[in-house]
């Protein structure tokens, strides 16, 4: 089995593959990773791969250590199954690549706009080819909503669930349907100019935050929240024998 690590900025995510099928996936913090050791005796872990875009400390390393499993540390040295064309891939987020890579796997002769809704939002594009052209990053749902309230006086910091209405009668509903609609039009207007450019795109979602879209726009996107570790698992698999 592979053991599938996505090490996020607000969460890590731990999976468990049996060749591309995902058989189990739990939510950790991103400092502790709690259950790796009560996962790792449940299941026949072979080999791991873990992908993270924050610095991990030096007690987390050598619990990885003590798991004694050969552990594929993905970095911009990894060979993938696309070509990657961003022009400094030693900053390229690996949850980024990884998203793109899933993407791919299930659709490999297609354009594809990939948007993975997480701490930030990422919008990735990967053409017919296989080639990945690149992204823009901006900020996450909660980060929205942090920062209207960190960097003014008079902006409470506020919860996604709430009264919704198309235009704020009050601040509540202002920042709350400023922030919901900002990415909605964000992503939809990615999706009108893209599929401008490219007819026949397809468009995957993923991450844990969700968004309602108008049908249009609803009738031609894959969610998938788990995109990020399937392209992980692929990553893996292809460089099976390599680590
Ligand atoms: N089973 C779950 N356990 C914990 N959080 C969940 C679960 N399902 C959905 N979520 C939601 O998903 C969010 C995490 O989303 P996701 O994993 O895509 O990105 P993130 O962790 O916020 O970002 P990043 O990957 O950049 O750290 C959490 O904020 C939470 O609201
Ligand atoms: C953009 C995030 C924070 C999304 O998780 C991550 O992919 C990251 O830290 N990226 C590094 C910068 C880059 O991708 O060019
Ligand atoms: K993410």
């Amino acid at each position: 089995m592979n053991l599938v690590i996505d090490i996020g900025n607000t969460a890590a995510k731990i999976a468990l593959f049996e060749g591309s099928v995902m058989v189990e996936v739990v939510y950790a913090s991103n400092r502790s990773l709690e259950c790796l050791e009560s996962l790792c005796s449940k299941y026949q872990v072979e080999q791991a791969i873990v992908a993270t875009v924050i610095d991990l400390d030096g007690e987390l390393l050598s619990r990885f250590g003590a798991l004694r499993l050969p552990i594929l540390w993905l970095n911009s040295q990894t060979p993938l199954p696309i070509v990657n064309l961003y022009e400094t891939p030693e900053t390229l987020g690996y949850d980024r690549i990884a998203a793109v890579v899933g993407a791919h796997e299930q659709f490999p002769d297609k354009n594809v706009l990939v948007i993975d809704a997480g701490t930030c939002i990422t919008y990735e594009f990967i053409d017919s080819n296989g080639q990945y052209h690149g992204g823009n990053i901006s900020p996450g749902l909660q980060m929205r909503f942090k920062a209207l309230h960190q960097f003014t006086g008079r902006l409470p910091l506020l919860e996604s669930d709430g009264r919704k209405l198309p235009l704020g009668r009050d601040t509540e509903t202002a920042i709350r349907a400023g922030v919901h609609k900002g990415i909605e039009y964000e992503i939809a207007g990615y999706i009108t100019e893209m599929k401008h450019k490219y007819s026949e795109l397809l468009v995957f979602l993923t991450g844990g935050d969700e968004f309602s879209f108008d049908t249009s726009v609803k009738s031609i996107i894959f969610a998938d929240r788990f995109l990020v570790l399937k392209g992980l698992n692929r990553i893996l698999n292809y460089n099976n024998g390599r680590i």
